[in-house]
């Protein structure tokens, strides 16, 4: 007891001091006092096993009795949970006595127990904790329920007012009553007052009221929620909104397209015409198979699967749409067409009157005129006979050389005059004409010429006309026949009735009121006047100034010129005109179209030009087989440039020098042409040493130089027979002469011997004819020739002999041959070289 006073008397505090033990007493104001009691306290090791143990030091025991006076307010503050503190023991006399080591094990048992309830403590703490945040949890669910089932039911009452408002607007709408617009009046302004007070209120409580004031850099940064933003936030939020704007995009209605595709397309360009990208086209492509870039082309058909694919139409376009609407829409039977005249065509052999008639018809003399006395240029002309309508006739040539051009004209013309010379009956070029105008389906008059000759045999021809299933009316047919003399211009009358029968019978009409289409019967290269096309217009009319494509050419008329060379400013249906201001000379057979501007009748001519040179390119032999076919060939060439004045003699010239053709030479024609020869004729010519054949024209000073330098060979003709005949002679001379084997004799090996030292000779039979001396000879041995040499020695009975005849023996030896068998068969001929003829 005396040492606890010792202890309790106050000591003196210092800094730095270090308690080691005693009692320590606090001072705080208004003299409030108390006093703690502080022990030392060791920590505790424990034992490692076997290790001796440690000397425990005595426990450190804190003893904070209460307050003496009252509590301090700091007090008031929330105590941390009472941690368990071991109780302030003091060593009683037992435990004095108690052996160190027990000791040990109690204050170890004490210090475990003191663990577990701090434990159980901090366990019973946490577990109040999770109940309270579950509990808080609980609370803001319920809160936040409560709120919505609040905002439900406020949505629901506004869309009640709402809906009442309207009602009672629309009652006001239909009674037009003045006290109730006053009432409705009365309520509108109530009603602002009402909506601004909400708005008012809306804005108070909104996340708006914190942002209200000023703009600043932090106000801008600040969320909705009022918290200062990141950048990392504002970043996600842009993002977010970013997101939402492109969501919008693709929730937007796609815009459906109408696309053109045309033959052969390349993907951008038809992502463009989509309006789509170009990767998500390959993207497509890729999925159906096909790996593209954007840059390669695709098919139409390709094209259209991705533009469905894409979900927009297609319109297909191929080239030749540019075509479309070239010629003109069909007429009005009733309103548009009026009666044109008919276009008649003659036909008939060579020499069998068809220009005397149609001179006697026009009343003027064209054959003195012509080249030769033939008919060599497709005319055509118009006549007015007495007491008649107008009539237009085409003179299509009767030479065989002029067959297209013949079925051209058959085919544009309305009646077909077959000419028939009475003294001459059916000819070759009679029956073709026969056959042509069956083909065109065109009605047919027989015109029985030179009635006036002495044989003249008109029942003959009815008759073999039969053959040809060509019935006259004579013979009870539909054929109307006519007996006429060109010469003696008898029955021509006649025959103008029967025209103008058929005619009749043909009903042709034409509207004339229309932009003008016309057929080309003949196209030329005139020096002065440059391109120039013959045409048959066949309905519309034809105007000066007018824009046309033709073919592959286009123009604008500059002149048109009658059968008379008198200008005229129009031509309608059935009129044959001369056309001038074409760009270049079309094919006979080509129509011409009038069309609206010259951007239209150029872009048709140029794609007409391109396909005809597609056309060109694709006719060449297009597998090996045909080019070994072509090589295989044996047949000689004779190569050849064609010029000429009009498109028809340059055809007929070409048709008929391929017909000179047989398995020995052919004609190869280089090239052919309207115009004058030019210098890049002759050199083609000269590269291949061909001829130039000027047919009607001539070499310009520059290409006459280049051919004198290059040694090539022109030839000029105005007459297709001699054209033909100096050619054939050509080509024969090319061949050189013929060769014609005459067998002289023949003879049998009966036995076969040594003769001199290395050689053999043969006993021969002459079964035939004469074995001579120094005679070509072929020996054969089963019909195969195994030697062909000369008789070296000719012997009968040991005496050398010129010849030995039929029925005799001889011996023979053969120039350098020793392998003779007796059965061998000989032939002894001779050569003639005769002159070719083709
Ligand atoms: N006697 C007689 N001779 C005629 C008659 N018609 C034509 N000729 C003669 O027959 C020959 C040939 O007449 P063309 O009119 O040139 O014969 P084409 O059929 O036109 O001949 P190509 O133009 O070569 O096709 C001429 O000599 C004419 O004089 C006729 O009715 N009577």
């Amino acid at each position: 007891m005396s040492d606890e006073k010792k202890t309790l008397t106050r000591k003196p505090l210092g800094l730095k001091k270090t308690v080691d033990g005693g009692q320590v007493q606090q001072q705080f104001s208004h003299g409030r006092k108390n006093t703690v009691v502080v022990e030392r306290k060791r920590r505790f090791v424990p034992k490692k096993p076997g290790e001796e143990a440690v000397k425990t030091p005595e426990p450190e025991v804190v003893k904070a009795p209460e307050p003496k006076k009252v509590a301090p307010k700091v007090a008031a503050k929330p105590k941390p949970a009472p941690v368990a503190k071991p109780p302030v023991r003091r060593q009683s006399e037992a435990e004095q006595t108690m052996s160190r080591k027990e000791l040990q094990e109690k204050l170890l048992r004490e210090a475990e127990e003191a663990r577990l309830r701090t434990a159980e403590d901090a366990s019973r703490r946490e577990e109040n904790a999770k109940t309270e945040a579950l509990e808080r949890e609980k609370r803001r669910a319920e809160e936040n329920a409560r709120k919505a089932e609040e905002e439900k039911r406020a949505e629901q009452e506004a869309a009640e007012r709402e809906k009442q408002e309207r009602a009672a607007a629309e009652a006001a709408a239909n009674a037009p009553d003045p006290d109730a617009e006053a009432i409705t009046e009365r309520k509108g302004p109530s009603r602002k007052k009402d909506d601004r007070k909400d708005a008012k209120k809306d804005e108070s409580r909104g996340p708006d009221r914190r942002r209200s004031g000023k703009l600043t850099i932090k106000n801008a940064m600040r969320s909705e929620d009022g918290r200062p933003m990141s950048m990392a936030r504002l970043r996600r939020q842009r993002e977010k909104a970013h997101n939402q704007h492109a969501f919008d995009v693709s929730k937007t209605k796609k815009q459906v397209r109408d696309i053109v595709v045309p033959e052969a397309i390349a993907v951008q360009e038809l992502a463009n015409r989509m309006s789509e990208k170009g990767a998500d086209l390959v993207k497509a492509l890729f999925n159906m198979g096909s790996m593209v870039t954007v840059n390669q082309t695709i098919d139409q058909d390709t094209a259209e699967l991705l533009v469905e694919e894409f979900g927009h139409n297609v319109k297909r376009v191929s080239e030749a749409d540019i075509e479309v609407g070239l010629i003109g829409t069909d007429d009005d039977e009733a309103a548009d067409l009026k009666p044109r005249p008919p276009v008649v065509a003659i036909m008939g052999h060579v020499d069998h009157g068809k220009t005397s008639l149609l001179d006697a018809l026009r009343g003027t003399d064209v054959i003195a005129g012509e080249a030769g006395g033939i008919t060599q240029h497709i005319g055509a002309y118009q006549v007015t006979p007495k007491g008649g309508g107008t009539i237009t006739f085409l003179d299509t040539p009767g030479h065989e050389a002029f067959t297209d051009m013949r079925m051209r004209g058959a085919n544009v013309t309305d009646i077909v005059i077959l000419v028939v010379a009475a003294d001459d009956g059916l000819m070759p070029q009679t029956i073709e004409a026969i056959k042509h105008t069956k083909a065109a389906g065109v009605p047919m008059i027989v015109a029985i010429n030179k009635m006036d000759k002495a044989g003249a045999d008109p029942t003959t021809i009815r008759t073999r006309l039969l053959e040809h299933e060509v019935i006259v009316e004579a013979m009870s047919g539909d054929v109307q026949d006519v007996e006429i003399s060109a010469l003696k211009k008898e029955g021509l009358d006649k025959l103008i009735e029967a025209i103008n029968l058929q005619a009749e019978l043909l009903e042709l009409k034409a509207n004339p009121d229309r932009d003008a289409e016309a057929t080309v019967i003949e196209a030329k290269l005139d020096k002065g006047r440059g391109p120039v096309a013959t045409v048959l217009v066949n309905r519309g009319t034809l105007k000066r100034g007018d824009i046309f494509v033709v073919g592959s050419e286009s123009g604008k008329v500059r002149a048109l010129v009658d059968e008379h060379g008198k200008q005229v400013k129009t031509a309608g249906p059935s009129k044959p005109v001369e056309v001038l201001g074409l760009s270049g000379a079309p094919m006979a057979g080509d129509m011409l179209a009038v069309v609206e501007d010259e951007g239209r009748a150029r872009e048709v001519a140029e794609y007409r030009a391109a396909a005809i040179k597609k056309k060109r390119l694709v006719t060449a032999p297009t597998n090996v087989d045909a080019l070994f076919a072509a090589h295989a060939d044996k047949a000689e060439e004779y190569p050849v440039v064609i010029k000429g004045d009009v498109q028809g003699s340059v055809e007929a010239i070409v048709s008929s020098l391929n017909g000179l053709s047989n398995d020995d030479i052919k004609v190869r024609v280089l090239h052919s042409g309207v115009g004058a020869i030019t210098e890049s004729d002759v050199s083609l010519a000269a590269a291949s040493n061909a001829p130039i054949f000027g047919f009607n024209v001539r070499p310009n000073a520059k290409a006459r130089d280049v051919a004198s330098k290059e040694g090539a060979e022109l030839r000029y003709y105005d007459v297709i027979y001699d054209l033909l005949d100096e050619t054939k002679a050509a080509m024969a001379g090319q061949l050189g002469p013929e060769r014609i084997e005459n067998v002289v004799g023949r003879a049998e090996v009966k036995e076969a011997f040594p003769a001199g030292k290395t050689g053999r000779a043969a006993g021969l039979l002459v079964t035939e004819g004469v074995i001579k001396k120094n005679i070509l000879t072929r020996i054969t041995r089963d019909d195969v020739i195994i030697y062909n040499g000369k008789v070296a020695s000719l012997r009968r009975f040991k005496d050398d002999v010129d010849e030995v005849r039929s029925g005799l023996e001889c011996g023979v030896v053969f120039d350098s041959f020793k392998d003779i068998k007796p059965g061998d068969m000989l032939e002894t001929f001779e050569v003639e070289e005769r002159e070719r003829t083709l």
